[in-house]
C-alpha cells in the first residue's frame, strides 16, 4: 500500500513518527494540508482508536501524541506525584468523573460527554459497566507546579471487587464517589473498607448533584455517620456537567500524600495488573516502590527468578506512552520479553539483577463463588481455546481454572468466578476478544460435603497422633490403629473414598491392652471354626450382625433352612436365616380338594425338618474371604 502524505512545515515529523508505529494504513487526501486525516486501519501491535492528525487544531490529543517519547520522568519527584483510585458503588459515576479529569488535564479531547474513555473493552461499552480497572497518568498544573496524577478507575460491581483491591495497592489515596440521590450503598461500604484497611487517604465526593432528587446534605451526614468523615471534607460535584471537577483535582494534590518511596533505593516494582499482547507478549502494569527503571535494564521476576531485558516502558495516558525511564512512586507499564502467560504473575515483584530485594507480599488469591464447566464446541479447538483462556485469565486473575473432562463434552475446564455477572463477562470477552466459541455448563456453587463414610477412621478405634500440612493440597495424618482394624479392607476403602488420592502406609507400634472377646459363628447351631473372630467388646453386636448378614448373602440357598448366628459363649447376639428352596409340591396336583393339598405341604415340611438336623451346610470357599471383609457403610 502506498502512503500519500501532504506535508505542512512543522506538523509532519511527529506525525510520521507516529505512523511508523503502524503496519497497515491508508490516507485520505484532502485539498488542504490542515485537513489531512489519516485513518489507521490496523495498529501494528494492538487495536487502538483511530488517530486523526489535523493541523492547526486545539485538539489536545495531538499534542499528546506529538509529545510521545519526550517526557522526562525525572521532572516528577515523589513530592509531585499523587497515585489514587476512584472507587464507588456501581453506576455512581466513576468512569464519568474519570473522563472529566482526563479532559481537564488535556489527556483526551473534550468531546462526547458520555464517552467513558477508560471503558475500553467491547463488553464494557455494550453493558455500560466497568469490568477492568484502567490506569491513566495525568499532568496537572497547580500553583505553578506540574503534578503527575496517576488515576486508576475501578469497577463498581461486587463481582469485580478483586480489581479494586489490586488497584489500591498502587495508590496512596482514593476518591470515594457517592451518588447524591442514592446515598451510601453496599459497594460504597465494601470499597471504603478496602481503602481504609489499606490505610489510604479517602476523599469523599458526592456526585450527580445536578439530579432533581439529589440530596447532598443527607448523603454528607450518612458519610459522617457511617465512615466518621466530617461533612466539610465532602466535595459536591456533577461529573456529567463538570461542576466542581477542577476542585477534585486540587483536593487530590492538597489532601493526598505523595508516595514515600525513594529513587535512591534499589529498583523494586509491584506488578498490579497485566495483559497479553499477541505480538509483544506480556504488558505488565507496575508501581515503582523504589529506585528507577530504564529501557535496556535487566530485571528479575521474584516469582520465577527469571531475568528479562526491558524492551519498552512508559506511562498509560490512557494509551501507552513510551518513556526512557520510570522513577520511584510512578506508575506505568513495562514490556520485557515475557512471552508466556505463566511468566506474568499478578502481585509479582520485579527488581534489578544487581540488587536483590525482599519480594512484596503480593495479593490474596480471589475466592471463587460460582463454578461452571467450559468446553470447546469442537474438540479440535481445544489448544486454541486453552491459549485464549490462559491469556484472558492473565488479564482477569480472579478466575480460577482447573482442567476437567466430560464423557459427553470432551476435554475442557472447570472455571471459578466471583459471581454470575463475572462469568457472563468472561465468556463474552472470550468470544469477542479471542473469537472463541464455547459450551458453558450451568453454573453451580461450591458445597461442603461431609462424607457419610468419613467415619472410616473413628470407626476403627484409631487415635490421632499428628497432622501436618505438606503443602496447600496435601495433609499427612498419623494414627495409632489396632492392626485388626486395618488388615482386611481399610486400604481399599480409603482409596475409594478419596477417589484414589489418599495413600496409606503403616508400621508396627507394638501391643496395646484392649477389651476384646471371642465371637463364634454358628451355622444351624454348629460353630464354624474359620469364622471365629476376636472383636472389641463395644463392637461385638454390630460385628456379629454384619457377619450374619454377609453370610446370608454369601451362602447359596439350599434345600433346607439355615440359621446363621453369632454368639459370645452360649449367648446368641445376632441371627439371620437363609430360606430353603421351596419345591412346588402342588405343581403336579391338578385339581383335587384342599385336604389333599394340605397333606402334601405337611409332608414336605416334615422332610425339611429332618434335613435341618441331618443336612450339612455347604459354604462356598470364596464366601469365607468375602465374609471376613468389612463393609463400612
Ligand atoms: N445526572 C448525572 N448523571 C451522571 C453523573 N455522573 C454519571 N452519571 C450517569 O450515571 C451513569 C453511570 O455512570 P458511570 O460513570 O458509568 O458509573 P460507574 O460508577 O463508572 O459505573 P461502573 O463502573 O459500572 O460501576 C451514566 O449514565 C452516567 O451518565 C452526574 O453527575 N449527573
Amino acid at each position: 500500500m502506498q502512503l500519500s502524505l501532504i506535508k505542512h512545515q512543522g506538523c509532519a515529523t511527529p506525525f510520521l513518527r507516529h505512523l511508523l508505529d503502524f503496519r497497515v494504513y491508508q490516507t485520505r487526501q484532502r485539498s488542504q494540508c490542515c485537513k489531512i486525516a489519516c485513518t489507521v486501519i490496523r495498529h501494528r501491535w494492538m487495536k487502538r482508536a483511530p488517530v486523526f492528525c489535523t493541523h492547526n487544531t486545539t485538539n489536545k490529543m495531538i499534542s499528546t501524541q506529538a509529545d510521545k517519547e519526550n517526557i522526562d520522568m525525572s521532572k516528577f519527584p515523589v513530592e509531585r506525584i499523587r497515585n489514587f483510585s476512584i472507587i464507588a458503588h456501581i453506576d455512581h459515576g466513576k468512569s464519568t468523573l474519570a473522563d472529566r479529569l482526563l479532559e481537564l488535564t488535556g489527556a483526551i479531547a473534550t468531546t462526547d460527554k458520555n464517552k467513558q474513555v477508560l471503558d475500553k473493552l467491547q463488553v464494557e461499552r455494550e453493558r455500560g459497566i466497568t469490568v477492568k480497572a484502567q490506569t491513566a497518568s495525568l499532568f496537572y498544573k497547580y500553583q505553578g507546579q506540574t503534578y503527575l496524577l496517576n488515576l486508576i478507575d475501578t469497577p463498581g460491581h461486587v463481582d469485580f471487587s478483586y480489581e479494586v483491591s489490586r488497584s489500591i495497592s498502587a495508590c496512596q489515596g482514593v476518591l470515594l464517589i457517592v451518588d447524591a440521590n442514592q446515598g451510601i450503598q453496599a459497594q460504597t461500604v465494601a470499597n471504603f473498607y478496602l481503602a481504609f484497611e489499606a490505610q489510604l487517604t479517602i476523599i469523599p465526593v458526592i456526585n450527580k448533584i445536578d439530579l432533581k432528587n439529589a440530596d447532598p446534605e443527607r448523603v454528607e451526614k450518612q458519610i459522617e455517620k457511617v465512615f466518621d468523615i466530617p461533612t466539610e471534607e465532602c466535595i459536591r460535584i456533577s461529573a456529567k456537567l463538570g461542576t466542581n471537577v477542577e476542585q477534585v483535582l486540587q483536593e487530590v494534590v492538597k489532601r493526598l500524600p505523595p508516595p514515600t518511596f525513594k529513587k535512591e533505593d534499589p529498583f523494586k516494582a509491584l506488578v498490579f495488573d497485566s495483559n497479553f499482547d499477541h505480538y509483544r507478549g506480556v504488558v505488565a502494569n507496575i508501581a515503582l516502590f523504589g529506585g528507577y527503571l530504564s529501557k535496556g535494564d535487566r530485571i528479575i521476576s521474584a516469582y520465577l527468578g527469571k531475568s528479562y531485558e526491558v524492551n519498552e516502558l512508559g506511562l498509560l495516558r490512557p494509551d501507552e506512552h513510551p518513556t526512557d525511564r520510570l522513577y520511584a512512586g510512578q506508575v506505568g507499564y513495562v514490556i520485557a520479553g515475557m512471552k508466556e502467560v505463566k511468566e506474568a504473575q499478578i502481585g509479582d515483584t520485579l527488581y534489578h539483577q544487581k540488587h536483590l530485594v525482599e519480594a512484596l507480599p503480593g495479593f490474596k488469591p480471589a475466592k471463587a463463588m460460582v463454578f461452571a464447566g467450559m468446553y470447546p464446541m469442537d474438540q479440535s479447538d481445544y489448544s486454541a481455546l486453552r491459549s485464549a483462556v490462559e491469556k484472558l485469565t492473565l488479564n482477569d486473575s480472579s478466575v480460577t481454572v482447573q482442567r476437567d473432562s466430560s464423557l459427553a463434552l470432551g476435554a475442557g475446564w472447570r472455571l471459578g468466578f466471583l459471581g454470575l455477572l463475572h462469568m457472563e463477562v468472561f465468556n463474552q470477552r472470550l468470544e469477542q476478544e479471542y473469537n472463541a466459541s464455547v459450551i458453558v455448563t450451568a453454573p453451580t456453587v461450591p458445597y461442603k460435603a461431609i462424607l457419610s463414610s468419613a467415619k472410616l477412621i473413628k470407626n476403627r478405634r484409631a487415635v490421632q497422633k499428628n497432622m501436618v500440612y505438606i503443602d496447600d493440597h496435601r495433609v499427612m495424618m498419623k494414627y495409632l490403629f489396632p492392626l485388626n482394624e486395618i488388615v482386611v479392607d481399610f486400604y481399599d476403602l480409603l482409596k475409594s473414598m478419596s477417589s484414589g488420592y489418599a495413600s496409606f502406609d503403616y508400621e508396627d507400634a507394638g501391643y496395646q491392652p484392649a477389651h476384646v472377646i471371642k465371637m463364634d459363628i454358628l451355622l444351624n447351631g454348629k460353630p464354624v471354626e474359620e469364622l471365629t473372630t476376636i472383636v472389641h467388646k463395644d463392637r461385638a453386636y454390630s460385628a456379629g450382625k454384619a457377619m450374619c448378614e454377609r453370610l446370608q448373602d454369601a451362602i447359596p440357598r439350599q434345600m433346607f433352612e439355615i440359621a446363621v448366628q453369632a454368639a459370645i459363649g452360649s449367648k446368641v447376639i445376632a441371627r439371620e436365616t437363609i430360606k430353603a428352596y421351596k419345591k412346588n409340591v402342588l405343581a403336579k396336583c391338578y385339581g383335587g380338594d384342599i385336604t389333599r393339598k394340605m397333606k402334601l405341604l405337611k409332608k414336605q415340611a416334615e422332610g425339611k425338618k429332618k434335613m435341618r438336623y441331618i443336612g450339612t451346610v455347604q459354604v462356598p470357599k470364596d464366601a469365607f474371604i468375602n465374609v471376613l471383609k468389612r463393609k463400612d457403610k
